[in-house]
């Protein structure tokens, strides 16, 4: 007969402490005007949990918020080195998240997943909580997402802040691609993304057909969204005088005797762009390129030159070394670097052709670097075998697209011979006009008029 005023008193005896505790040392609320209503005092934390350095889709929206006037905060980790505007803008702050514990060889990854869970749980809610003011919003990445979604929902929750999520992918996805879709992760992985993404406030995707699929299940997000193309960002520009040509090829290619064979068009210079990471098959491309030097016919030299950082970079330049020590690259050079932003921005605008291996875990991403190239003035050949490919490349106008070595190979053999220049230059129009539509009109006409800092 006690029962009910025993719960009672169990209840009041554990609630109080809690709420107490929380009064007084929980994180402060946001309490300034709600978002997207004010254009004065717009505050935004941006959350990636990736290099700051290699996440130009968050660099981007920290430079259009500052420049409107909001005040941004730029989490993630600090491993190589930021694109340089944001280092000097007196309205972002960039904060680095400690470098996550990394698996030693012996531990199982299904035993050491939830050790780095909880470390980068912990580390990031510390941080939200009481490291940094309270935000209007916060605009988090996905993928990854786990635990950087959870945490945003947590945070938004106890700070009052909005949650935007940009979906650049989906985090289940890419696990399938490693694991295999049938792993107990996958299923885990996207059941969370799924749950926690549903509670975002507006959601913003890199395309049409990614904000198409959020509608439906296993997501069915009911709240706004709005798919924000990725546009090049004003430091890639064409590069149309054959000194500045000379300056950057000597200054950033590392077979510096071939430059003048570059310059006087005698070799051809091909760029490819990546993150070095399992979704993107290099062996592709390398058999693409020993198909072009074995293939008929006079060909031309070529220097293929593939920029970016990442786990599978020792991999793939073994493969080059085996390759190039058995002859199988006549006539053609391949080197791997990591540039300094403005120097990569630059190596592409003086390159003939751009090569994108990017394959869509998801069918309905885009990759960043195809944007970067056209920003550059430079044509593309694209893996094109997902649904959101048609987006950004227009098949004859601004590249071509290909799903095998076969394929590419004879690309390349077309586009990089004295036959093939005159699309290649019809190519390279259309790559400078789609270039020139920019991440400013795109950004200020969207995500602008919704955190209320354009009108
Ligand atoms: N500083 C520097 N950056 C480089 C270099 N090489 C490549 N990068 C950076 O690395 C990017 C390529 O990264 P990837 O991971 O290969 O993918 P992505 O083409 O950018 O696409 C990613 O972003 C899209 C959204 O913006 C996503 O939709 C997609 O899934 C993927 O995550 C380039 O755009 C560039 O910013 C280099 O030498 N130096």
């Amino acid at each position: 007969m006690y029962t009910l005023p025993a719960y009672i008193f169990l209840a009041v005896a554990f609630l109080l402490p809690v709420w107490v505790f929380y009064t007084r040392y929980g994180p402060s609320e946001y309490k300034g005007a709600p978002a997207g209503e004010s254009q004065t005092g717009v505050s935004v934390h941006i959350l990636v949990l990736g290099d700051i350095g290699r996440s130009p889709r968050m660099t981007y929206h920290a430079l259009s918020i500052a420049k409107h006037g909001g005040k941004v905060h730029l989490i993630g980790y600090l491993e190589s080195t930021p694109h340089p505007d944001l280092l000097n803008n007196p309205n972002i702050t960039i904060t680095a998240l400690p470098p996550p514990p990394r698996r030693p060889q012996s531990v199982p990854f299904i035993l050491f997943a939830p050790w780095k869970v909880i470390h980068q749980f912990y580390s990031l809610s510390k941080l939200l909580s009481y490291g940094l003011p309270p935000a209007q919003w916060i605009l988090v990445q996905n993928p990854p997402a786990i635990p950087t979604l959870a945490v945003a929902v947590f945070i938004c929750y106890l700070r009052e802040s909005t949650l935007m999520i940009d979906w650049h992918n989906y985090g289940w996805t890419i696990l399938a691609g490693t694991k295999g879709s049938r792993h107990p992760l996958v299923y885990v992985s996207r059941l969370y993304e799924s749950l926690f993404g549903r509670l975002g406030f507006v959601h913003v995707t890199v395309s049409a057909a990614m904000a198409r699929q959020l509608r439906k299940p296993p997501y069915s997000i009911e709240s706004a969204m709005i798919a924000l193309h990725d546009r090049p960002a004003a430091i890639f520009q064409p590069v149309t005088s054959q000194k500045e040509r000379k300056e950057i090829l000597t200054r950033v290619i590392p077979e510096k005797d071939l430059v003048p064979r570059l310059l006087d068009g005698s070799m051809r210079l091909v760029v490819s762009s990546t993150s070095w990471t399992p979704d993107e098959d290099f062996s592709i491309l390398l058999e693409a390129l020993t198909r072009y030097a074995a293939g008929p016919g006079e060909k031309s030299p070529v220097l293929a030159v593939i920029t970016g950082k990442g786990p599978q970079k020792e991999m793939y330049e073994k493969k080059i070394m085996e390759l190039t020590k058995a002859g199988r690259l006549p006539n053609v050079r391949v080197t791997t670097v990591f540039l300094p932003f403005p120097d990569y921005a630059k190596l592409l605008a003086c390159a003939d052709l751009g090569i994108c291996l990017h394959t869509s875990s998801s069918g309905v991403d885009l990759p960043m670097k195809v944007v970067d190239m056209f920003g550059a003035g430079l044509p593309v050949a694209a893996y094109s075998g997902y649904e959101s490919f048609k987006e950004l490349v227009k098949e004859g106008e601004n590249g071509r697209g290909f799903e095998t070595a076969e394929e590419l190979a004879d690309i390349l053999g077309h586009l990089l011979s004295p036959g093939g220049q005159a699309e290649l230059g019809t190519l390279k129009k259309g790559a400078v006009k789609e270039g020139s539509r920019r991440w400013d009109e795109e950004w200020d006409s969207k995500i602008g008029m919704i955190m209320g800092l354009v009108t």
